[in-house]
């Protein structure tokens, strides 16, 4: 559903990215695991168009780079980075529905959107109608996959999600991403992470990112390659 052919992406001047080769699957929870500074964030930014690109990145076999940037969500991608970017001033349902603004969908398909987020995340249902300002760290990462499952039908894209996280939220993060596959057996899911043991049994296949270059991996500790 997703491919990279030679994609070598910069920032600037600054080629980050180099000679990406790879394709993920439908259904697939990807890990990509790597370093600070290993090129994570800039590999999910490179999906949403925010980098310069050379190569192909096709999305269900079509060129993603001939679509601008702001129609990208709209394909059905939803992405959370690491900064959760939360508009403190506006209600958690406000944030939430941000996107689905953006994207321009009707009120049925909104409402159709938010009830199943809702279904996923009942917590968030409960604080709807508080400031995003007023909520505690760990809940605004909750908002922030929220978010991100506004649009994300087709796929989730997740910047360090685990970062930072009470294990009691981490397990209840992972919980709702559990939901989530469950609710719709042919999302994909890219993860982030820099430390593997978060994703172990949770992810169906690993690519470590090392430098801007990618190779398949494991999140088994027995075998070197993550
Ligand atoms: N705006 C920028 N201008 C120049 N270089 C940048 C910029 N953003 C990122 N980089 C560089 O690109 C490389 C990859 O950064 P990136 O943020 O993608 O890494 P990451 O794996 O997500 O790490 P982290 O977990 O620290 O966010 C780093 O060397 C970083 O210094």
């Amino acid at each position: 559903m997703l491919e990279f052919r030679n994609v070598t992406a910069s920032i600037g001047i600054i080629e980050i990215l180099r000679d990406l080769n790879f394709r993920i699957e439908p259904a697939e929870t990807l890990a990509l695991i790597g370093r600070n500074g290993a090129g994570k964030t800039t590999l999910l930014r490179t999906v949403m168009g925010f980098t310069k690109v050379r190569g192909d990145i096709l999305f269900d076999g079509k060129p993603l780079t001939s679509v601008a940037p702001p129609k990208r969500p709209g394909l059905g991608i939803g992405y959370s980075p690491e900064d959760r970017r939360l508009f403190s001033a506006f209600t958690v349902e406000e944030n939430i529905l941000l996107p689905a603004d953006a994207a321009r969908l009707g009120a049925a398909e909104t409402k159709r959107r938010l009830d199943k987020v809702y279904d996923i995340l009942p917590e968030l249902k409960e604080m709807a109608g508080r400031p995003a300002g007023n909520v505690s760290g760990g809940q605004g990462k909750m908002v922030a996959l929220a978010r991100a499952l506004m649009l994300g039908k087709r796929l989730v894209m997740l910047d360090e999600p685990f970062q930072g996280l009470a294990p009691a939220l981490a397990l209840r993060y992972a919980d709702a991403l559990r939901a989530l596959r469950d609710s719709d057996r042919s999302i994909t899911l890219i993860i982030t992470e820099s430390n593997p043991s978060l994703l172990r049994g949770f992810a169906s296949r690993t690519l470590v990112i090392e430098r801007g270059e990618v190779s398949e991996g494991s999140l088994d500790p027995e075998r070197k390659s993550a």
